[in-house]
């Protein structure tokens, strides 16, 4: 796939919940400095896949690599461990805490001693507005404001900044811009490559072709939980894409298919092009 050394790889993962197979067959890669984009319709198993590079759930045959050697992750905080950051689709950020606090939870930086140790605020905060503005989101200027009040845009940032931040090595996107509008989505998708720049892998899952290319230097292609197609960035066009996704089915069909049918359903005629 890529002439530098994968980072994460899955080699032959099935994956099957008892008498359901939901993965099959499925070998994939990511390097350093790269983002695969996991692209599939709802039900294709993107979840699953993602899920099984996190820790969450065991592969049942198959094997996962990391820095080409053998491995599995025991849990989610394993993973974790090993640098491979999950940032799901609200950014998995709490609503009533502040920036700061939710920027260092689980390892706040704390002043004085012993028992009188207390957690740094200024310090939490300072750190967590810097991070996210290196990251490009210059709107973020007090880390004492609560997450409930950023745009989801900009909780996906924060959540991203905060990955970055603290060393992940991969970083897992489930569906970061599916509920966001076209400006948030921008933001996230730069904030995709600004990870990217500074040598992360990232693997970003969607349904929406358009954020895909924008970002994308390999893509893979679930169907019904296998890879229907792998290829690298300007191998495809976007209706190519849409139409892999469609399972081999033409859009430009499928959307001439609707308008007929909308238009014997309000009385009128399809037009015909001849
Ligand atoms: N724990 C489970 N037990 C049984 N079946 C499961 C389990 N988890 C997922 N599945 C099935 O596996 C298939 C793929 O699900 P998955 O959630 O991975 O898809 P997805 O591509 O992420 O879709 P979506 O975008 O809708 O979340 C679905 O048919 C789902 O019902």
């Amino acid at each position: 796939m890529s002439s530098k050394k994968p980072i994460l790889e899955l080699r032959n993962v099935d994956k099957s919940f008892g008498p359901i197979d939901v993965l099959d067959n499925i070998s994939l890669n990511v390097s350093e400095g790269e983002v695969l984009c996991l692209l599939g319709d709802n039900g294709a198993g993107k979840s699953t896949l993602i899920k099984t590079l996190a820790g969450v759930h065991q592969p049942s045959s198959g094997e996962i690599l990391m820095d080409g050697q053998p491995t599995s992750f025991a849990s989610p905080r394993d993973a974790q461990e090993r640098g491979i950051a999950t940032v799901h689709q609200f950014g998995g950020t709490y609503p009533l805490m502040s920036i700061g606090r939710n920027f260092f939870m689980g390892s706040e930086p704390t002043k004085g001693f012993g028992p009188f140790k207390i957690f740094d605020r200024a310090k939490a905060n300072r750190i967590a507005v810097d991070e996210v503005q290196k990251m490009g989101i210059t709107r973020i200027t007090d880390g004492d404001r609560l997450v409930g009040g950023l745009s989801g845009g900009e909780r996906q940032s924060l959540a991203i900044a905060r990955a970055v931040f603290f060393g992940a090595r991969v970083l897992i996107l489930d569906e970061p811009t599916a509920a966001l509008g076209v400006k948030q989505a921008a933001h996230v998708l730069r904030i995709v490559n600004e990870a990217k720049k500074r040598g992360l892998a990232v693997i970003f899952t969607t349904h929406q072709v358009m954020h895909a290319m924008a970002v994308g230097d390999h893509f893979a292609v679930l169907i019904r939980g296998a890879i229907a197609a792998d290829f690298r960035k300007g191998d495809k066009s976007r209706e190519e894409i849409a139409d892999l996704m469609a399972g081999g089915e033409s859009m430009a069909d499928l959307e001439a298919n609707i308008e007929n049918r909308t238009e014997s359903h309000s009385g009128h005629a399809p037009q015909s092009n001849a």
